[in-house]
């Protein structure tokens, strides 16, 4: 994906592709012919789902991974290595708490051979750039979350680095610290105070991505895809209440969730839809009683309602929907509209139902929909006595999960099973039982 005009290219990746092995000799593809470009005087916000490989992307521009093809050039430059331009700031804000703030502040410049009667004054300035004067001296235990993450900020800004890259930076954050912080982040960026040409920054938050960015990519997953790209031309600082801002969060909603038509060309040759499968259609980590609730309450606003609305009513961010509106919806129980949703006949009839009913009701969408419920079902099916043990799934999933993603998917799909007794699992000795009550046994 490439930016009009002809501003200085910084960093430039082509047809980078991720393939990680798992620790039992599998290959998982995270990234898939992604290409990218960021230039002077833009912030860009890589948006995907969770695992849809934006981390894996940032640490491959910023050097700390190759990809294993493609190419990530810095300047023009092939990277080989660290990028040199590009300075992080990470999540878990990453202080070594042995360090002052300004010792860990210092530490950036040291690492790349600041002469040492430079490093004081420059990380004083850092320090005071970014709000933290009087706190030099202070551990990093002694701060509250907000200032920690301050602190991750000067050292990166402290290097001046060409280009600054952030990954969910403020997502440790609480809600209100985190809104001060981007604010702060912006005053800075349009007062030209920080010292860097661009900024990426990778999220799974569409509101702060069209908070911040002049451009937002947003990846597809399994394998990670550049899906679209969309530009965003509201003035700074830029206010969530606005007609435009809202417009916007729901288009990129629309396309995040698949059901819009993307604005932009895809960077790679998209491939026709397959069949779902456990790998590609993974199941939303939600629970039936998260389902049930979003129903209820579609169903208390006439059935239909835009995801904004309702999540501003509940004061909730529409990310926070995003995994209970995908569930609803690949069970047939919910349908999207653009950035509208509405209950399905399934769905009214399911919330209605007695309990009883709604199992059955339930049972029957999970088994047709669900991939991996489905796949659990009809495994447990073939055997002889109708069980399995886990491993069995886990070894299945780990094709295309990490361990950690396959857990959960499984813990997941143990949850809607169980809902709709269509088996059962022995936590003890990790077996699955398919239930006999309809017959199947
Ligand atoms: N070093 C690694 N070895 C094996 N698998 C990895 C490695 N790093 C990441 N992965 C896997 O790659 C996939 C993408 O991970 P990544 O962290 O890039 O996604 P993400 O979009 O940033 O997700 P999140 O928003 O949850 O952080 C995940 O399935 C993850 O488990």
């Amino acid at each position: 994906m490439t930016p009009t005009g002809t501003r200085p290219v910084i960093v430039e990746a082509e047809d980078v592709t991720k393939t990680f092995t798992t620790p039992d000799g599998r290959a998982l593809p995270v990234l898939e012919g992604v290409g990218l470009t960021l230039v002077e005087g833009e912030i860009v916000a890589l948006l995907g789902k969770s695992g849809s490989g934006k981390s894996t992307l940032l640490r491959c521009l910023a050097g700390l991974i190759a990809p294993s093809q493609g190419t990530v050039r810095y300047r023009g430059e092939l990277l080989n290595g660290a990028n040199p331009g590009v300075a992080m700031v990470f999540q878990s804000f990453a202080l070594l708490p042995w360090l002052t703030v300004q010792q860990n502040v210092e530490l950036s410049l040291q690492a790349r051979g600041v002469p040492e009667e430079e490093r004081a004054d420059r990380a004083l300035k850092a320090i005071d750039l970014i709000g933290l004067d009087g706190f030099e001296g202070a551990y990093p235990k002694e701060l509250s979350g907000g200032m920690r993450q301050r602190v991750g900020f000067a050292r990166a800004l402290v290097v001046e680095p060409d280009a600054l890259f952030m990954d969910e930076p403020f997502s440790a954050l609480d809600v209100l610290t985190a809104e001060n912080l981007r604010g702060e982040l912006v005053g800075l960026w349009v007062g030209r105070e920080a010292p860097v040409k661009a900024i990426l920054i990778v999220t799974h938050n569409i509101e702060e991505a069209v908070l911040l960015a002049d451009r937002i990519l947003v990846l597809s997953s399994n394998p990670g895809r550049i899906k679209a790209e969309l530009h965003v031309d509201l003035a700074r600082p830029r206010d969530r209440q606005t007609a435009g801002f809202e417009e916007l969060v729901d288009t990129v909603y629309g396309i995040l969730t698949g059901r819009d038509e993307p604005p932009a060309t895809p960077s790679t040759s998209e491939r026709p839809a397959p069949t779902p499968t456990p790998v590609t259609a993974p199941l939303p980590d939600v629970s039936v009683g998260g389902m049930a609730g979003l129903l209820e309450i579609l169903i208390a606003r006439g059935g239909e309602d835009g995801l904004a609305e309702i999540a501003d009513e509940l004061t909730f961010e529409v990310d926070d929907l995003l995994p209970l509106v995908d569930a609803a919806t690949m069970l047939g129980l919910a349908r999207t509209i653009g950035p509208r949703i509405a209950v399905t006949d399934a769905g009214r009839e399911f919330t209605a139902a007695d309990i009883l009913t709604s199992k059955q009701l339930f049972a029957r969408y999970a088994e047709e929909n669900a991939p991996l419920v489905r796949t659990i079902v009809t495994a447990l099916g073939r055997t002889d006595d109708h069980t399995l043990r886990e491993g069995f799934f886990l070894d299945l999933l780990r094709r295309g999960f990490s361990a950690e993603d396959a857990r959960s998917q499984l813990e997941t799909a143990i949850d809607w099973g169980r809902y709709g007794e269509l088996y059962e699992y022995d936590r003890d000795d990790g077996r699955f039982t398919l239930e006999t009550a309809d017959g199947r046994n």
